[in-house]
């Protein structure tokens, strides 16, 4: 069943920006930018929130690929371990995404983590949820890998983002 975090953290508008500050070295720029727009657009097909990239300035959801200690209060843990996180709807740090490159991010292999799927799951928490205890949902606390072409999101994944927008 899914939870969303204490405090009901919830955007107050429909239209949020977005912004890919840096890249990992695993993948093309362009494999990273579609799997940041298609882990979006999961979360945007089931609610009216629709994403806007921007190129500069602070975007709601600032998404970065950073290790081990990266001053925010949460380093990362080198490789396999903790793959990402991503902070619940405040401002600031509200609502961004880091993902651990200590991992390895892969496009549509089975090897390494699929990076579609890793963000999928961060947005998730940066629209205001949290994990789910059902272990066919995306909020499920440990990454499982699913095959992106057949990929959907779980009935309770879309009752808890449907509860929140
Ligand atoms: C392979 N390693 C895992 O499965 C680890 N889980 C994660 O890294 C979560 C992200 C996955 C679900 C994309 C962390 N999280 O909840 C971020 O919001 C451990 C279960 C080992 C903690
Ligand atoms: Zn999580």
């Amino acid at each position: 069943a899914y939870s969303t975090f204490a405090g009901d953290y919830k955007w107050k508008k429909h239209g949020l920006t977005y912004r890919i500050e840096n890249y990992t070295p695993d993948m093309s720029e362009a494999e990273v930018d579609d799997s940041i727009k298609r882990a979006l657009k999961v979360w945007a097909d089931v609610t009216p929130l629709r994403f806007t990239r921007i190129y500069s300035g602070t975007a709601d959801i600032m998404i970065s690929f950073v290790v081990g200690d990266h001053r925010d209060g949460y380093p990362f843990d080198g490789p396999n371990g903790f793959l990402a996180h991503a902070f619940p709807p405040y401002e600031g740090l509200g609502g961004d995404a880091h993902f651990d490159d200590d991992e390895t991010f892969m496009f549509r292999s089975p090897q390494g983590y699929n990076l579609f799927l890793v963000a999928a799951h961060e947005f998730g928490h940066s629209l205001g949820l949290e994990h789910s205890q059902d272990p066919g949902a995306l909020m499920y606390p440990t990454y499982v890998f699913r095959d992106m072409d057949t990929f959907s999101l779980s009935q309770d994944d879309v009752n808890g983002i449907q509860f929140l927008y």
